[in-house]
């Protein structure tokens, strides 16, 4: 990993312009920078503005205010250097676990047998061997995001940006899958943004945790995160827990404030 950063956001605002309401200020002056491959977490109560910063990263919306450049080039649109994986799986129904990985590897020119290889290679890495021809239907949730994530990986971007992934499963297959991620991400070292509002899977995930203000989103602050995330017994160790409520401290003020806003 070196020093030099990957992703500039530099005094990024964004206000939302809804045809039928009032104009909502979601982002205001962030100013943010990222490392090649750290696992960095945006953190911060619901409405601050994360999934609005990791779509403009990832070149989802235009950037009006401000500018964000990844590797030295300003985001002008979606590249392939940065794959995304959403809460809700984005799968294609009508196709199979190995057709929904395809997909992705379609656009890359490589023949038919390099690209199935590729495909088997990550969904046996996401822990899906054996289930290439179910459809999504026939998954649970935890296996349809697996396969969402096999498909993000495929590609092979140097950056993934995850918005709550794991946020609409159960607490169980949730840790799993956060055990899982570290796995992958160790194996395959990338950087990766993701956002959430879960505490303990910030803390059990990443190396910085940009916690957020409520709206307008500013970064409240960043916090380094030294735990020894190699430690299997982290999640029930004391340092684990006074770190989470450390930095709850911090958004709990920042919930509160968007309760008052919203009661206003
Ligand atoms: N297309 C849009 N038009 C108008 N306002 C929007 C739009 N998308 C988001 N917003 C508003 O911008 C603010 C930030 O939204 P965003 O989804 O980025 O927050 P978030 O922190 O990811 O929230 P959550 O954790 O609930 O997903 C919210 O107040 C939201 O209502």
């Amino acid at each position: 990993m070196t020093d030099q950063p990957q992703i500039i956001v530099d005094k990024v605002s964004h206000l939302y312009r809804p045809p039928n309401g009032r104009p909502v200020l979601a982002l205001e002056d962030i100013s943010l920078d990222v490392r090649p491959q750290e696992f960095l977490a945006l953190l911060g109560p619901s409405g601050c503005g994360k999934s609005t910063l990791l779509y403009l990263m990832g070149g989802f919306i235009p950037i009006e205010t401000g500018s964000i450049s990844v590797g030295g080039k300003p985001v002008k649109e979606p590249g392939p250097d940065r794959g995304i994986v959403f809460q809700h799986f984005a799968l294609f129904p009508w196709k199979t676990v190995r057709d929904n990985v395809l997909y992705g590897l379609e656009k890359g020119g490589l023949p038919r047998a390099e690209r199935e290889q590729t495909a088997q290679h990550f969904i046996d890495l996401v822990g899906l061997s054996g289930f290439e021809d179910s459809y999504p239907s026939q998954l649970s949730g935890g296996m349809k995001q697996r396969t969402a994530i096999a498909r993000t990986l495929a590609i092979d971007p140097d950056i993934l940006l995850m918005d709550e992934p794991f946020g609409a499963l159960d607490a169980q297959t949730r840790h799993l899958m956060q055990m899982e991620l570290l796995s992958i991400w160790r194996k395959r070292p990338k950087t990766v943004i993701f956002v959430t509002h879960d505490v303990q899977e910030a803390v059990y995930l990443a190396d910085r945790i940009a916690v957020m203000s409520a709206r307008p989103g500013r970064i409240k602050t960043i916090v380094e995160n030294k735990l020894d995330r190699n430690d299997p017994g982290l999640f029930k160790s004391p340092a684990f827990a006074e770190k989470v409520d450390d930095i709850w401290t911090l958004v709990r003020a920042e919930a509160m404030k968007m309760q008052g806003v919203r009661a206003s």
